[in-house]
């Protein structure tokens, strides 16, 4: 699988182990940044991630500030995009399988490192389970998604 990966200064330190996780997974990666501990906006790193994502260069994408909120508050302003904060297993699988969730976010500042391996592993090999109601739910998300955009045009 392809993955687009990102994190700011505050996601740093976690990176190159995360880098070595997605290796391990056999997945190819699509360095999104940053590279340097030097302070950067979490909001650019997430936008670099979608566009991969939406892209369709990515399958998922995969982002690490030091909560994960603010990555997922920024992804999630990105059409297309459904972000989630995963920092349990459950909801890292769970946020896939029903809400079709294309990119993880994950705070460096509150889970350890073989936490943040399982959470990758489980969140990458989760698929989308197309039962009726999950595809209406997530259709109702795009269609709320558009009638705000609209909104806000008008
Ligand atoms: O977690 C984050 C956003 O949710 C950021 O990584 C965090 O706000 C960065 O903070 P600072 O610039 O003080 O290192």
């Amino acid at each position: 699988m392809r993955v687009a990966f990102g994190n700011d200064h505050a996601g740093y330190p976690m990176r190159q182990y995360v880098m070595d996780v997605l290796a391990q997974l056999g997945c190819e990666v699509i360095d999104c940044g940053t590279a340097a501990p030097e302070p950067v906006d979490f909001p650019d790193i997430a936008q670099a991630v979608c566009k991969e994502v939406l892209s369709g260069r990515a399958e998922r994408g995969l982002l690490v500030c030091g909560t994960g909120v603010g990555a997922a508050i920024a992804a999630n302003k990105v059409p297309g995009i459904r972000a989630a904060v995963c920092h349990d297993v459950h909801s890292a699988h769970q946020c896939v399988e029903h809400d079709d969730v294309n990119v993880m976010c994950l705070g460096a500042q509150i889970v350890g490192p073989w936490l943040a391996a399982d959470l990758i592993r489980a969140f990458l090999q989760a698929r989308f389970r197309a039962e009726p109601e999950f595809v209406r739910r997530v259709a109702k998300l795009a269609a709320l998604e558009r009638r705000l955009a609209g909104e806000r045009a008008t």
